[in-house]
């Protein structure tokens, strides 16, 4: 059982390290939390900074614009809902930061996290230990400490990926990585190309049309870009635990594309990807289907051949003059963990596009050091990051037996063949992962997954049926809530998470008076 001299550093203290600090800690671990920045929040700890900025000063990708994605509902920690009468569908970047506060004072991480002190690097021991070395801003010596385990907690989205394009020396434009734009002030009257169809690409491009003289996105595979609302309800709610797990996925693929094209606008052909749904990391935009259809945005169905000294020369034979600006939205380097051994992902015989990580969790070269939040999940990513945390402290503490090196290598393996049969071969979806099933996994367990059978059990066993089978219908047809998590299991959190599913599914715009009680709100 849980020996409570077991200490663990958490490296980072954004989502994951925040989920990672929680979970140890009610597992009665110490910990001791590091962030190199000025306060809590990682990547949504927006940094005010200019396109030219070196490329470790600024850590996070936020622009004044960014909105969440996923909506919030299915976002939230699992036992820390977002009260809908201060938090809308979905938000920009402030709120989310304000909600990771809350949730840090809630949970009382703050005492344990170390700001403005980086990790140098982790060094295993040989006898299952970690050396972490670590250093205070305007500290002129490095410290260190031995942990029995190390959380990697430093995401993925800070080391911008800059392709190697022929003759960019020569363009005598601006350009620069989407990981420093902030706002679209500076574009007005330029011609801008935008290289990359992520996120990122789009939600600039929808920034800066309006202002700009003419505005390109250049992809080379085009891609699915979806509204946040279908039909009046968040995206999310079409895509539920029943179809996500009883629906195979090419009839779910094939429904979920008939419904897009009866409510959405149709893509031009430069647009329409190769691949169908769900097989790539979802790009959330509502109106960016209306600038393209409206003449705002041209699509490029092109790679970048080489730049000119105007502008870029693309594969389908379009030269792209007399560009001002051209942004490179290419996404990041996902395998940069500058602090930790640099054969802890890949090493010489590992497929491209691949990492070598039991459930993107765990190395079957190292013992006891976890990345976590290291997921591209096709859907929020809070929720999995605490199955993340949950399970490996579950391993720590000896709920959950260890893997053994043979059974993770196996594992790893057919992950391998996994990933390259659903997802498109590509850097970003080395690590994608659909999102129930993948929080399914980790929790399974600790016997906290809300199985149909379970909670059709409740239903004749409980005192008020009909509640139990309004929880049923809530989990498996409506908008999967991250409650769900909580329902049952070890960890499980019934009364608080039972009340949350209701509320999300009876729509209600405020926290129940019980939620209220049972958070101390
Ligand atoms: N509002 C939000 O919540 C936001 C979230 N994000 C998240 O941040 C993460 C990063 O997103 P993003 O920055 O968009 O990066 P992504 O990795 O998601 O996308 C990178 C894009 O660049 C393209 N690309 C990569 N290399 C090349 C190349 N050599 N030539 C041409 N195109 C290339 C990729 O195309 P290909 O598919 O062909 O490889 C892809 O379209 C994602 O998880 C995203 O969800 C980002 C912005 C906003």
């Amino acid at each position: 059982m849980a020996t409570k001299k077991m200490r663990v550093a958490v490296v980072g203290a954004g989502i994951s390290g925040l989920a990672a600090i929680k979970e140890s800690l009610a597992a009665g671990l110490e910990v001791d939390a590091f962030d190199a920045g000025e306060e809590i929040g990682g990547a949504w700890a927006y940094q005010n900074c200019a396109p030219d900025a070196g490329p470790r000063d600024v850590w996070s990708s936020m622009y004044q614009g960014t909105m969440l994605n996923s909506c919030r509902d299915t976002t939230s920690f699992t036992d820390f809902p977002f009260d809908p009468a201060r938090y809308p569908d979905y938000f920009k970047h402030p709120l989310m930061l304000q909600y990771l506060n809350e949730y840090t004072d809630h949970f009382g991480l703050r005492k344990h996290i170390r700001l403005r002190t980086r990790v140098l690097s982790c060094t295993p021991r040989g006898d299952g230990s970690w050396t972490v070395t670590f250093q205070q801003d305007g500290s002129k010596m490095a410290e260190e400490t031995t942990y029995d385990a190390v959380f990697a907690c430093t995401g993925h989205l800070s080391s911008p990926q800059i392709p190697a394009f022929p003759g960019r020396e020569k363009f005598k434009g601006q350009f620069f990585h989407s990981h420093y734009y902030r706002t679209p002030a500076a574009f007005e009257g330029k011609k801008v190309a935008i290289i990359g169809l992520g996120s990122s690409a789009v939600d600039i491009a929808c920034e800066i049309a309006p202002q700009a003289r003419e505005l390109h996105v250049v992809t080379r595979r085009g891609g699915w870009v979806l509204p946040r609302y279908i039909l009046g309800k968040p995206t999310e709610a079409w895509d539920n635990r029943a179809t996500q797990l009883w629906v195979p996925l090419a009839v779910s693929q094939w429904l979920q594309t008939k419904l897009l094209a009866l409510v959405d606008i149709q893509p031009p052909k430069e647009l329409k990807p190769d691949h169908r749904l769900l097989e790539q990391s979802p790009t959330i935009r509502g109106d960016f289907l209306e600038k393209v259809a409206t003449g705002l945005i041209t699509i490029q169905r092109a790679s970048v051949d080489s730049f000119s000294e105007t502008g870029l020369c693309l594969s389908n034979g379009t030269q792209l003059d007399d560009i001002d600006v051209v942004i490179c939205a290419t996404g990041y380097n996902f395998f940069d963990f500058p602090y930790l051994p640099p054969d802890l992902l890949r090493d010489s015989s590992t497929p491209p596009n691949a990492v070598d990580l039991y459930k993107f969790v765990m190395s079957p070269r190292y013992d006891n050091v976890f990345l976590l939040g290291f997921a591209e999940t096709i859907g929020p990513l809070p929720p999995a990051v605490e199955a993340q945390a949950r399970h490996v402290v579950a391993l720590l503490d000896g709920r959950i037996k260890r893997p053994s090196k043979d059974h993770m290598l196996e594992h790893i393996r057919k992950s391998h063949a996994f990933q390259a049969k659903h997802f498109v071969d590509s850097p970003r979806h080395a690590i994608a992962a659909h999102m129930i099933e993948y929080t399914d996994d980790l929790l399974g367990p600790l016997g906290a997954v809300p199985t149909f059978g379970k909670l059709l059990r409740k239903v004749f066993t409980a005192r008020n049926p009909l509640r139990s089978l309004a929880v049923l219908n809530a989990v498996w047809f409506g908008i999967p809530s991250s409650a769900q998590w909580r329902l049952c299991g070890d960890g499980r959190k019934e009364l608080l998470a039972t009340e949350t599913v209701l509320r999300i599914a009876g729509g209600r715009k405020e926290l129940s008076p019980r939620e209220r009680e049972l958070l101390g709100a």
